[in-house]
């Protein structure tokens, strides 16, 4: 008999196949409050689950007393319980790499809508405001030459930095916990603790996954050590950033304008101010949607939990000390 898995995200067809040549699937359409108890009574049985958002916690693990391996569709994980699934010795994998130059796009088209207006002024040109030659009040600001500050070097944080150094001819700044010499080398990056990092950069970009340690990293006392004239960008997740200050320092002038693909909450309440400020260019966590890579984040997806369950896992683990146990 092949293993049960539970899958909660709809996957290509080709994937779901290969998937079912494997393992007999039970299928949802997510996890959320309505169908809560039809996934907990799945689980009963499954030895693996594949999909992507909601939290995977210790009141889901428990309904999961087979659960061999977990494969989820992100590469973030800050919805994983993984010291509980570390303790429960269940492999958790996740999709590095393939959205890496994706994200970096996003992040990239981010920095050029803000800094240019982009998204403002063809809402201008919409709504039938061009009417004669364009006067300074549809001006925006250059990102050539200009200073970007990297907050995260990791794999997207590389990404950008390059896009930004050999694209745009810019001065890389980055923090990070560790040096990493190959942006030093390759983009001419400069390692620099966070408060050097914000009063000197033009653009800061925040690609930081979500944990203890990096909750509201930027908050008020971040934003004023900031220019005036300075773009955030936030593309890591939603909590990193404190909003609510995120909020006032773009109403007073504190900071020029912020680039948004992540929030505190998503989706992005219909109230937010967020929507009501013209210096916001707000995406709905787009960073690696294109057809492309969503389908090969897909695709490792599913390879990582057929590695997993058949005990082949060579990458893409996240908490790897639970192998060969
Ligand atoms: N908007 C979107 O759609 C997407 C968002 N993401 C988000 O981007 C995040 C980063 O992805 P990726 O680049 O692949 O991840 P990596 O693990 O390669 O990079 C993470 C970077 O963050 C740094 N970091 C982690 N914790 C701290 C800390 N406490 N203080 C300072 N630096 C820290 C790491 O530092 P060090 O190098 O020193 O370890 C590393 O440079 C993901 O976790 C996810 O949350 C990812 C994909 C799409
Ligand atoms: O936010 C997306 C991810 O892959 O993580």
């Amino acid at each position: 008999m092949k293993p049960s898995i539970v899958l909660y995200k709809k996957l290509p067809a080709d994937l779901h196949q290969r998937l079912e040549e494997h393992f007999s699937i039970v299928e949802f359409d997510g996890i959320n409050e309505g169908n809560r108890a039809k996934v907990f009574d799945a689980l009963q049985q499954a030895e693996g689950l594949i999909g992507s958002g909601g939290a995977v916690n210790k009141e889901l693990l428990d309904h999961a007393p087979r659960l061999r391996g977990v494969s989820t569709i992100s590469v973030g994980y800050d919805n994983f319980d993984v010291d509980e699934l570390t303790r429960r010795e269940i492999p958790l994998m996740h999709t590095p790499t393939v959205l890496t130059d994706t994200v970096a796009d996003t992040v990239m088209a981010l920095v050029l809508s803000t800094a240019r207006r982009v998204v403002n002024v063809a809402e201008r040109v919409k709504a039938g405001e061009w009417t004669s030659n364009i006067g300074a009040d549809w001006f925006g600001v250059d990102v050539h030459h200009k200073t970007i500050g990297i907050i995260g070097m990791g794999r997207i944080g590389m990404a950008l930095a390059q896009r930004a150094h050999f694209g745009f001819d810019m001065p890389v700044l980055y923090n990070a916990r560790s040096q990493h010499k190959a942006a030093e080398e390759r983009f001419g990056a400069k390692k620099c603790e966070l408060d050097e990092l914000l009063a000197k950069s033009d653009f800061v970009c925040v690609l930081l996954p979500l944990t203890d340690q990096t909750f509201h990293t930027i908050g008020k006392e971040q934003l004023a050590k900031m220019k005036s004239s300075a773009i955030l960008i936030s593309a890591g997740r939603g909590p990193v950033i404190d909003e609510k200050a995120l909020i006032a320092a773009l109403k007073d002038g504190t900071i020029h304008a912020a680039g948004m693909d992540v929030f505190e909450t998503e989706p992005l309440p219909k109230d937010s101010p967020l929507l009501c400020l013209p210096n916001v260019v707000a995406l709905p966590h787009i960073g690696s949607a294109t057809h492309e890579t969503r389908y090969g984040m897909a695709a490792c997806a599913v390879d990582n939990l057929i590695a997993a369950l058949t005990g082949d896992v060579k990458e893409n683990c996240v908490n790897p000390q639970v192998l060969n146990k």
